[in-house]
């Protein structure tokens, strides 16, 4: 968390477009974007060549597959996702923890096998776009930040590398369970800009002042007039913060 890095490295664009649209824009937003994010409208689309195009551009690889079945199929998929060379790897927390053992397991052998560095395994805790209510409607006791940290313990108890959690739920993440966890946020949100589903959102300067080593942003850049300077803007914010 204390490291230096250039922004560009803490930034992520949700690349949620038809393909040919994502790579332009990525294109595009690269000086300050250092990872596009492949998430399950590409990978439904097109699969592993839609990894493959925007490594291409230099991108480093978020594959947002939020893998969550039994611990063997988990570890198959890893295990291919693994092979693709990504950096991230994300799964549900809630499949518990043969499942996520599974995961870790699979993504280190299959890039292993392909001589590729082992991508990170995130897992993901309770969507941002959830609120208190849908969070106690779907069975979750507590507060979504009473619930998210339970599925984090669970998750790094089982040996993933990092959490995914609202910019909320960051700071309360980096006190409980130190620096190690890589923490990702989306439901980020610049000031003024729309929040559509996103029911726990925060600004690029809170989720870096909470602790989040990357940030996820999609719609704040797709949509912006100028989305070069929207992502600049929000480089500036994390650099600043
Ligand atoms: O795993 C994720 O990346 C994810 C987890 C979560 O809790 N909330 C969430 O929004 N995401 C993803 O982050 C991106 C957010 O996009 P925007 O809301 O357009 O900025 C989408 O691609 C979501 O799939």
């Amino acid at each position: 968390m204390t490291e230096v890095l250039p922004a560009r490295e803490r930034i992520a664009l949700a690349a949620d477009l038809p393909l040919d649209e994502g790579l332009r824009l990525y294109e595009r937003v690269a000086p300050h974007v250092g990872y596009a994010k492949v998430g399950l409208s590409l990978f439904v689309e097109h699969g592993p060549p839609a990894v493959a195009a925007f490594q291409r551009l230099g991108a480093r690889i978020f594959l947002d597959l939020k893998l969550h079945d039994i611990p063997n199929t988990v570890e198959l998929a890893a295990a291919r996702a693994g092979a693709l060379g990504v950096s991230l790897l994300t799964v549900h927390a809630a499949g518990g923890e043969s499942m996520l053992r599974a995961a870790v397991k699979g993504a280190r052998e299959g890039a292993l096998a392909k001589g590729h560095a082992a991508p990170r395994v995130l897992a993901v805790t309770v969507l941002t776009s959830l609120s208190a209510e849908e969070v106690a409607a779907v069975g979750l006791p507590g507060t979504p930040e009473e619930a998210a940290l339970r599925l984090a313990r669970l998750a790094v108890g089982a040996g993933v590398d990092g959490l995914v959690c609202s910019p909320r739920e960051a700071a309360a993440f980096r006190r409980e369970l130190g620096p190690t966890p890589f923490l990702c946020t989306p439901g980020i949100r610049p000031a003024g800009a729309a929040a559509g589903d996103q029911s726990r959102a925060e600004t690029p300067a809170f989720a870096r002042r909470a602790g989040a080593d990357l940030l996820v942003v999609g719609r704040p850049i797709h949509t912006a007039p100028e989305p070069l300077a929207a992502a600049r803007a929000i480089a500036e914010e994390v650099s600043s913060a």
